[in-house]
């Protein structure tokens, strides 16, 4: 369980997270929407304990990241890119930061399998398409085998395959228990594989619920999305 409560970022003298509050649920999939430059990264940094939220409280299963006894094993975490070095193979990139979690090596043939890079594990990084460097840092999120999934733009730039790929994944993971928090922007994909939506707006929370709720007598997501955020910008 994710809960974001009362959260609110300062830069400067701008406010970027105005009391945010909303909860990802476990077995859910849950997708957190908003135009660019809305405050969904800068909200999911704070979650990550990768920056501080000048009030308020982001917890993963009631605690903060800095204070998980097992950060590897609760929340896995995509941001941006693979975070692999270019010159090493996509399974050397594994084993270390297998071996920087105290996760077991046999782990990384696992989610090779998992994320269907395995026939192309020994190739070096910097020959991977897009596709395969997603599937890359999705593995390595999944060393841990976390409760906890938070992804910043999953299908981004994705083609049709790798977005159907990822979808299935998702849901599938879901099934079986775990919560996924997914930021997005691409409104099409997100209704085929979400159970719940928050939207955000310039920093603030503009609507929150289950897809049917958000969408309402929108009609459809994308209508509800422009409705909500005043249109794109
Ligand atoms: N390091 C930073 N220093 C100053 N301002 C920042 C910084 N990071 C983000 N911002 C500002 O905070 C606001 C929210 O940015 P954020 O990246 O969280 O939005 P986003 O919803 O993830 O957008 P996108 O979809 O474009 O990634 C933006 O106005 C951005 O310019």
């Amino acid at each position: 369980m994710l809960s974001i409560h009362e959260v609110t970022k300062r830069r400067g003298s701008r406010e970027i997270l105005s009391g945010l509050s909303f909860e990802a649920r476990p077995g859910r999939v849950t997708a957190f929407l908003g135009p660019n430059g809305a405050g969904k990264t800068s909200t999911l940094r704070i979650l990550l304990g990768l920056d501080t939220a000048t009030s308020g409280t982001a917890l993963i299963d009631g605690v903060p990241f800095a204070r998980l006894a097992d950060p590897v094993r609760k929340v896995g975490a995509v941001l941006e890119g693979s975070g692999a070095h270019r010159s090493r193979t996509g399974r050397a990139h594994l084993r270390w930061v297998a071996a920087a979690g105290g996760v077991p090596r046999a782990r990384v043939d696992e989610v090779l399998e998992l994320v269907g890079l395995a026939d192309d594990s020994r190739r070096r990084v910097r020959s991977y398409s897009l596709g395969m460097g997603r599937r890359l840092g999705l593995a390595a999120a999944l060393l841990g085998d976390p409760d906890v999934l938070v992804l910043d733009e999953p299908v981004n730039g994705l083609d049709p395959e790798g977005i159907r790929w990822i979808r299935t994944f998702l849901r599938d993971r879901a099934a079986s228990g775990r919560t996924v928090l997914l930021s997005s922007h691409f409104l099409g994909e997100v209704a085929a594989t979400v159970d719940d939506v928050v939207v955000i707006d310039r920093g603030r929370i503009v609507a929150q619920g289950s897809l049917s709720e958000v969408v309402g007598d929108h009609g459809s997501i994308e209508n509800a999305y422009f409705a909500l955020t005043g249109g794109a910008r």
